[in-house]
């Protein structure tokens, strides 16, 4: 069958679409264990102090996760190691990793990436980018209501958030690992309207379609 990643901003809907489109697909979800994450608050407490150590945590649990999900063929991951290295080469630009921690990291992610060659299934086949604006971004990162992500929390993150937006523009542009698409997560609310789930769901589905991926007939009531 296939594999899919999700990809997209903090709050962007990931994990939602992740569920959303597992189920309706009939394959394994993957989560980004978010709320095990030790690091995390910590890094957010302060940023310069953690950003190398999350950054290793996170490369370690997404290394493992997307060479499951190419072993298993059947899945959609949310996040993925693709965007590793956006987010750690954006905090190393702003101060937050020595340049020995750069080269430290640059040089495990080289050496992850060529394990996953080796991988039977090496890539996924479809990249789903959900993407949202900054003002989306805020409103679901209050939605979801995770302290330390918010404004009020740490007022320099309207700068960070805002950054981390510019960063991903030319990184879909350049990601090319496998076919990708791009929802917009500013008019589609998959969560709340139906109308926009299914447009979202065709969206993929045709996608998957048209790369062979899904017989020309299938529908959801196969699985
Ligand atoms: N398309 C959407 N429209 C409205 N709310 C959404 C949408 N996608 C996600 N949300 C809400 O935004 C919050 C963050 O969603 P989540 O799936 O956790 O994002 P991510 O995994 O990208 O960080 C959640 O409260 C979720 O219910
Ligand atoms: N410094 C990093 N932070 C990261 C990375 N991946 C996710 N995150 C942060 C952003 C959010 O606070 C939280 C969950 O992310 P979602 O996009 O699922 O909301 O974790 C990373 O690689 N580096």
């Amino acid at each position: 069958m296939t594999v899919i990643v999700l990809s997209g901003p903090i709050g962007a809907g990931k994990s939602s679409l992740t569920s959303i489109l597992s189920k309706y697909l009939g394959t394994q979800p993957f989560y980004e264990s978010v709320d095990n994450n030790p690091v995390l608050p910590l890094f957010y407490k302060d940023p310069k102090k953690y950003a190398f150590l999350l950054q290793i945590f996170f490369l370690n649990t997404r290394f493992h996760s997307i060479k499951a999900a190419l072993t298993d063929d059947n899945n959609v991951l949310d996040r993925s190691i693709y965007e590793d290295s956006l987010f750690f080469h954006m905090n190393a630009d702003i101060g937050r990793a020595t340049k020995e921690e750069v080269a430290t990291y640059d040089e495990l992610l080289d050496s992850m990436m060529k394990e996953l060659e080796h991988m039977p299934k090496k890539h996924p086949d479809l990249l789903v980018h959900i993407d949202v604006s900054y003002e989306t971004m805020i409103k679901r990162i209050q939605k979801r209501g995770r302290e330390f992500e918010q404004l009020d929390y740490d007022p320099t993150l309207e700068d960070y958030y805002k950054r981390l937006l510019s960063y991903y523009e030319p990184w879909y542009e350049n990601y090319d690992y496998s076919p990708k698409i791009k929802i917009d997560g500013d008019k589609l609310d998959f969560m709340a309207s139906e109308k926009d789930r299914q447009e979202v769901l065709d969206t993929i589905v045709a996608k998957l379609k048209e790369m062979d991926k899904l017989p020309e007939d299938w529908t959801p009531s196969h699985n």
